[in-house]
């Protein structure tokens, strides 16, 4: 790959840059450190893509670290990675991308925009995956054996809620961009690769991928095949829901794929035996996470007592001596990580980021495959709570299809471990009470309620 002109650094450029991004960045789904005003920027490493200062657009590539007054302590100092797009003025099409305006130095006045939403400029990232090699910092890889990239795909970004960004290429390839970056390997790169080498083909074989070595190791972008006409399970759901139909064959199939994906994580990379301080460290996790959520959240405090009698039951379970087996788990499964394509296609299983507002080092460890079960059949109450009136017998047998479904192709039967499956699922409420408090307010009444339920339960 040629490096060109383009690994020029313009470190000048963030303090011109800095006044539109903290305007901007707040307002980004993605952006985790909401509610506190953002202080200021460092930069960790900037990449010009396409020269700034030529007669065309511009792409910088910026990894910057964000400073914010009074942030919760996991979103302080967090790394972004930004796409900048630079013009001398933007198109009408690009309106909604303005970020603002540089304010000094020799682009003084140029318009910087949000440069994933710039079809010319997504084609261009296209293109450096097609290549293996090195612009700058940056180091772009393919998957061994994958077939060949084609050129000249058209870029469009996708228009989802999501907590990264994915720009998808002629209805062939989708790329997701990494905002919020963590040092070290990214599951969501790391186990698509083992399944994929291992040959399963229940996950998107990431065929190329691109990420730093130094500063700092980040994994930053992943290009995987696109499945076009897939509906993933939560659309599939709410359809069932509102035609008053069951799920079952559906529930049944996700527990199945479930169990596939986690045999062959547990056959792929390393497990391990918990018991015994493993067992109490595991609790003792849970019962912080509802300790920092009750101060988050307060409408949690009242339940927070019964709620963590589930987390002690399974200390008391491993002070007695009971071990669980633990693996490499997706980590935040739900109804709308696993993808159907048309026709009865087979479901395949994607985003193994994990939660995202989990430390990097927690999603990468071993864990009870319990954990990805009771994400799901929070999913299934999820849905069920979208309906009116609420359809909880719908729920119940969505969950026994999926257990069933789990066991049948090989998983340990997650009823019958149910102290552990319990914490877990008590464990996902809390984590999901703080996510709808900081993303999606009007979603809070759904956890809640299970909350509520969790609670009154022996
Ligand atoms: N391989 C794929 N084929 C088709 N659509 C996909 C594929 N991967 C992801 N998507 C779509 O992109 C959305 C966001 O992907 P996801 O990995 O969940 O991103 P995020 O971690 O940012 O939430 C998914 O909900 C799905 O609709
Ligand atoms: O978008 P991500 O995959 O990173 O996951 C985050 O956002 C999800 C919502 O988009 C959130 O999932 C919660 O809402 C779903 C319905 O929209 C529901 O099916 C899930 O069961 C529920 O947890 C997920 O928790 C969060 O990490």
């Amino acid at each position: 790959m040629s490096e060109a002109a383009s690994t020029r650094t313009p470190l000048g450029l963030l303090p011109s840059l800095a006044p539109s991004l903290r305007r901007w960045l707040p307002g980004q789904r993605w952006f985790a450190g909401k509610g506190c005003a953002v202080a200021g920027f460092s930069l960790v490493s900037a990449t010009e893509l396409l020269p700034l200062d030529g007669p065309g657009p511009g792409l910088l590539h910026l990894l910057v670290r964000v400073r914010q007054r009074e942030a919760p302590s996991p979103s302080s100092g967090d790394c972004y990675q930004l796409l900048i797009g630079v013009r001398e003025t933007l198109p009408p099409a690009l309106a909604p991308a303005l970020i603002g305006h540089l304010t000094e130095g020799p682009l003084a006045g140029r318009t910087v925009y949000e440069g994933t939403r710039d079809p010319r400029l997504a084609t261009l990232l296209l293109e450096r995956l097609r290549t293996p090699g090195s612009l700058g910092p940056l180091r772009f890889d393919r998957f061994d054996g994958a077939p060949a990239i084609p050129a000249d795909l058209p870029a469009r970004p996708l228009d989802a809620e999501q907590s990264n960004s994915s720009l998808v290429y002629g209805d062939a390839y989708i790329l997701k961009l990494f905002r919020r970056i963590h040092p070290g390997p990214n599951p969501d790169l790391e186990l698509p690769l083992a399944l994929a080498r291992a040959g399963c083909e229940r996950v998107p074989v990431p065929v190329a991928w691109y990420g730093t070595a130094t500063p700092e190791p980040f994994t930053l972008g992943v290009l995987q095949p696109f499945l076009p006409g897939s509906r993933d399970g939560w659309v599939l759901a709410l359809e069932a829901l509102a035609d008053d139909r069951p799920f079952l064959g559906e529930a049944r199939a996700l527990g199945r794929v479930t169990a596939e994906v986690h045999t062959a994580l547990a056959d792929a990379l390393p497990t391990v035996k918990l018991g015994g301080p493993h067992t109490e460290r595991l609790a003792a996790a849970m019962v912080r996470r509802l300790e920092a959520a009750t101060r988050a959240v307060p409408a949690l405090v009242p339940y927070a007592p019964r709620l963590r009698a589930s987390f002690d039951a399974v200390e008391a379970l491993g002070a007695r001596g009971r071990t669980w087996a633990a693996q490499r788990v997706h980590g935040d499964l739900h109804l709308g990580q696993i993808l159907r394509g048309p026709e009865d296609a087979p479901w395949s299983v994607i985003d193994f980021e994990g939660e995202p507002a989990r430390p990097l080092t927690e999603r990468c460890r071993p864990q009870p495959a319990v954990r990805d079960v009771a994400g799901m059949l929070r999913s299934f109450d999820y849905a069920a709570r979208t309906h009116r009136p609420w359809n909880a017998a719908w729920a119940e047998r969505c969950r026994e299809a999926y257990c069933d479904g789990y066991a049948e192709a090989g998983g340990d039967d997650p009823r019958s471990e149910p102290e552990l499956l319990r914490a877990y699922e008590t464990d996902k409420a809390v984590y999901e009470v703080v996510y709808e408090a900081r993303h999606r307010p009007d979603w809070l009444p759904v956890p809640m309620a299970a909350i509520e339920r969790f609670a009154a339960l022996d």
